[in-house]
């Protein structure tokens, strides 16, 4: 845990890597490229708490098609910036997956040992498809095995952001654009 005055502090110190205009035009593209995938296979819209509640809800503003929305909760970082290799599910939907197309939406996909877990678990359900979308793409060589995404607004370099769902230590979900750690 940190203080809001550290906070405050991470926050003066960060780039800016993508402004909050930026991130919107990104998010137009995706939801673009989701709408020409799924528009005709009313899907369940699962969002994964707790980073991908702004995302989701800014993107789920851009999909004009019919879809039913639900959330889970699977977590593996708790607060830290280095995560367990065991995911943590907090909870799990109410909404019956069997024979549905899933998109499962998320802030980042980085070892990917979450979404990996997400997935497989929607296949155990008897999911008919399973779609991936996350707002960052973070690229370097520690991406497990069995976990690819089908949509991502944007790629970024391998460091610690926060920013638009993701967090520092909890912080910061709530700014406006995607920041990078001073230092990480
Ligand atoms: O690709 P990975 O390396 O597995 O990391 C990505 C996951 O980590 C974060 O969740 P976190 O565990 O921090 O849970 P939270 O969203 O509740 O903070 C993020 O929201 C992704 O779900
Ligand atoms: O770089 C990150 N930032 C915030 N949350 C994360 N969860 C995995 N990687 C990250």
């Amino acid at each position: 845990m940190i203080t809001s005055e550290e906070a405050a502090r991470v926050l003066a110190e960060a780039d800016l890597l993508h402004s909050a205009e930026e991130v919107s035009a990104m998010l137009d593209t995706m939801a673009a490229e989701i709408t020409a995938k799924l528009a005709d296979k009313s899907p369940l819209v699962l969002c994964v708490m707790t980073g991908g509640v702004i995302v989701t809800g800014h993107l789920l503003t851009r999909l004009g098609f019919p879809l039913e929305q639900d959330y889970l909760h699977a977590t593996r970082y708790r607060g830290a910036t280095s995560g367990s290799k065991t995911i943590t599910w907090l909870h799990k939907p109410e909404t019956a997956l069997a024979g549905r197309h899933i998109l499962l939406v998320d802030d980042i996909l980085d070892e990917g040992y979450t979404l990996r877990e997400i997935c497989h678990w929607c296949r155990d359900q008897g999911a008919a498809s399973v779609n991936v979308a996350v707002l960052a793409d973070k690229q370097h060589e520690r991406r497990v095995e069995g976990i690819h995404r089908d949509f991502s607004a944007i790629e970024l370099a391998d460091r610690y952001v926060f920013g638009f769902g993701m967090d520092y230590k909890e912080y910061w979900r709530n700014a406006n654009g995607i920041y990078a750690v001073k230092g990480l």
